[in-house]
């Protein structure tokens, strides 16, 4: 267990570069509100712990209205995020930790006392904050929420969590998972288990060593980088790069249209703002560019993202599609991801998009056979490669959603590759690696066309992304026709693509 940062003041806070520097940000309430009750920022990473516990809701949803509405920012918000998603991500680390203090097993302590602790489970063994300021702050929102009687039990508890470190509590619950390895790692990476057997298979399945999966599990584990898209004919790498400040940004090594932040908030640049770049994972970047790159055969004007919603793929299509003189269509289901995919279509020179709407992607192939040159199908997937981004993710997906999914992802592909015409391009993209997912749809997809009298031949995918790299230095199995992306190799999330030529 690696801390995530060690220079913490006493109230837990980073001691950054900017505190040095005498550049610090305090948060935007009043003092007398700051000091008032529990820790603003402790208080709104329990609100959201328990609205993603008790309703359902998304963090990464819920965090940033609630930072904004309650006026917390600066190293308060960083310190409320860290401390938000860290613990979402290291729950199961943290219940084992927390089934051991307190002698008994999680599930029948109160959903919001477990909340509680498991937030100063993080503080102790993830975040380094003192220990004396993680107990006392943590007790004060106990009591502040929960009355006295869970405060007294929770201070009990964390006092016996902060009286081991991180690497005695790592050994205890190692211990606690019996001789399975695969689950010791589920316990300590804090993966459910069939999780991590299943990124075994796809790390086996793509020709890597079994043994990586711990170093991949670890990497789901740190928050991922800000990675921005300068979207071609819109904005310049180097453009983002001056936008983002002194040594801010610097050029992603993947795709030659990213650059990564180091830190700020990537909303305040002018770019973001006004639609010319956006927030992206490098991967998605370069499965989106290996799409505009890949050979195909004739005319190449018309192209089609299918799942669009909510439209980061689309923007980076539409832009390379505006320097080409071609023009893309926007397909999404969910009328209101329709409307995001506009919004992210903003500075796209109009010509360039012929047409944004809602529509069920299955019934495009049967609608307007042979009508695309190139189509993209991102499809809707278990999000099991991009866990990093969506830390409660992992906790909510079961093995059942994958029957489900990977049928829809099977019938959209067939439209796609209706869609297509013959001599076109078709780029399979997920951004899990699950081989259910992944390869095993690309299969059953292929032969289901064939049977409808549609032939495709696999195209050397891992040449059209080398290509791409700036120094075309990717670690890629050549053995293969499809690309799998891992955050632990590529520090990208796990994108998988294939890409397809329809020949006939
Ligand atoms: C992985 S997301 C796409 C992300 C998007 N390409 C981007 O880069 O912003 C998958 C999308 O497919 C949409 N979707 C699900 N079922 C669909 C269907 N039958 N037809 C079209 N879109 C669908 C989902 O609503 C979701 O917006």
């Amino acid at each position: 267990m690696s801390p995530a940062d060690d220079r913490r003041d006493a109230s837990g806070r980073q001691r950054g570069a900017a505190r040095s520097q005498g550049r610090t940000q305090r948060s935007a309430a009043a003092p007398s509100q700051r000091r008032r009750g529990s820790d603003p920022a402790r208080t709104a990473a329990y609100d959201v712990l328990r609205s993603v516990d008790g309703s359902d809701a998304y963090a990464n949803l819920v965090l940033p209205p609630l930072l904004r509405e309650r006026r917390i920012t600066g190293r308060d918000a960083a310190f409320a995020t860290e401390l938000a998603y860290g613990t979402l991500r290291l729950r199961g680390r943290y219940d084992a930790v927390i089934a051991q203090a307190a002698n008994r097993e999680v599930g029948t302590i109160d959903a919001p006392a477990l909340d509680v602790l498991r937030l100063g489970a993080h503080q102790l063994l993830g975040m380094r904050v003192p220990a004396h300021a993680a107990v006392s702050e943590t007790v004060g929102l106990a009591r502040e929420q929960l009355g006295t009687g869970p405060s007294q039990f929770v201070n009990a508890v964390l006092r016996t969590v902060g009286r081991s470190s991180p690497h005695e509590w790592e050994q205890r619950i190692r211990d606690s998972a019996g001789d399975d390895e695969l689950a010791q790692l589920a316990v300590v990476q804090s993966h459910p288990l069939w999780v991590v057997r299943a990124l075994r298979e796809a790390l086996v399945g793509n020709g890597r060593d079994a043994g990586e999966i711990g170093a991949l599990l670890a990497a789901d584990n740190a928050a991922p980088r800000v990675t921005i898209v300068a979207r071609p004919g819109l904005a310049g790498t180097d453009e983002v790069v001056e936008d983002a400040g002194d040594g801010v940004g610097t050029v992603g090594a993947l795709a030659p249209t990213a650059v990564i932040l180091s830190g700020g908030d990537p909303a305040a640049l002018d770019s973001v703002r006004d639609g010319r770049a956006g927030v992206q994972d490098e991967g998605s970047q370069l499965v989106t560019l290996a799409l505009t790159d890949a050979p195909l055969d004739g005319p190449d004007e018309r192209w089609l993202d299918l799942c669009a919603g909510p439209g980061g793929k689309a923007a980076l299509l539409a832009a390379v599609a505006g320097e080409r003189g071609a023009r893309i269509v926007a397909n999404e289901v969910q009328p209101h991801r329709t409307r995001l995919v506009e919004q992210a279509l903003r500075a796209v020179p109009a010509d360039a998009v012929e047409d944004v709407r809602t529509g069920d992607g299955r019934t495009v192939g049967t609608d307007e056979p042979g009508a695309y040159d190139r189509v993209m199908v991102d499809a809707p997937c278990t999000g099991l490669g991009a866990l990093r981004r969506r830390p409660e993710a992992r906790w909510r997906r079961t093995p059942a959603d994958l029957a489900s999914l990977s049928a829809l992802q099977r019938d959209l592909l067939v439209s796609a590759l209706q869609a297509v015409r013959p001599g076109g391009v078709v780029a399979y993209v997920t951004c899990s690696p699950h081989l259910v997912e992944t390869q095993l749809v690309v299969k059953d997809a292929v032969r289901a066309v064939g049977r409808l009298g549609v032939e495709v031949d696999h195209l050397d995918t891992p040449a059209v992304v080398r290509a791409i790299a700036p120094g075309g230095a990717v670690d890629l199995d050549d053995t293969r026709t499809d690309v799998q992306l891992w955050p632990h190799v590529h520090g990208t999330d796990a994108m998988h693509l294939t890409l397809l030529r329809r020949t006939r």
